[in-house]
């Protein structure tokens, strides 16, 4: 049987409620069957001292999603050697599940930053594109960029409607460091982990 799955791509560093609440809403608003929480290995534009190991990412994943049955762990990006990239991933979707549709799920900063991405025309052709307002861009940018890219890629990119929510790793990250709660920002599993294992103690960014 054919199935509709979201994809949620990220660095995950760590995973926090914003991550959440987009793919729930994708899920929701788009009737998706399942969506995959898929971390990447080496982003292509994210310096790797900031990342901490796939490991503490993959483990704080696992304790976010357990509860949400339709929500999966996807490891192929992990499992590549070299710079992940999102056209590599979706080919190889393509070739393994040739009667599933992929969604993939980003925020509206990185719908401003998808045509610097490897063949941006090749992502848009294999995958639908479901983009989550995000803080500082308004929504009347979101639309128009929408539309520029749709044109320009014939890509089928549509809105996730909901309030945005002002949350980055960064952010949480900071906060860390500075000995701020971070209990609003994150699964109460996931908290705990961060603390149980010290992390984002150092200041790298
Ligand atoms: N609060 C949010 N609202 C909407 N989209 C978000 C939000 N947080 C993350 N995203 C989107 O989720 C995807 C994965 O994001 P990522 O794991 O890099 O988190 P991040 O919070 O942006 O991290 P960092 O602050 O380290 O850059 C990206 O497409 C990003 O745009
Ligand atoms: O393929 C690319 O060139 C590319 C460039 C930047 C980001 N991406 C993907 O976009 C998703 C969100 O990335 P990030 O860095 O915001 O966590 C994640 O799945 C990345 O692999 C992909």
């Amino acid at each position: 049987m054919m199935k509709k799955i979201g994809i949620m791509g990220g660095t995950f560093n760590p995973i926090h409620n914003g991550h959440l609440k987009m793919a729930l809403e994708a899920y929701k608003q788009f009737q998706l069957d399942e969506v995959w929480f898929m971390p990447t290995k080496n982003p292509p534009h994210k310096a790797e001292k900031e990342i901490i190991s796939d490991d503490h990412r993959v483990k704080m994943i696992e304790l976010a999603i357990k509860k949400i049955p339709f929500f999966y762990l996807s490891k192929i990006e992990l499992e590549r050697e070299g710079t992940t990239y999102t056209v590599d991933t979706l080919c190889q979707l393509e070739k393994d599940y040739p009667n599933d549709y992929f969604y993939f799920i980003l925020g509206a900063d990185s719908l401003f930053h998808i045509h610097t991405w490897k063949s941006p025309e090749k992502v848009m052709k294999l995958a639908h594109i479901l983009s989550a307002p995000r803080y500082p861009m308004t929504q009347e940018e979101e639309i128009e960029r929408k539309d520029m890219l749709s044109e320009q890629y014939h890509a089928d990119i549509q809105l996730i409607s909901m309030e945005p929510i002002r949350i980055s790793s960064m952010n949480i990250r900071k906060r860390i460091f500075n000995k701020q709660p971070i209990n609003e920002y994150l699964p109460k599993e996931v908290e705990q982990y961060v603390k149980k294992y010290h992390l984002y103690q150092e200041r790298s960014d």
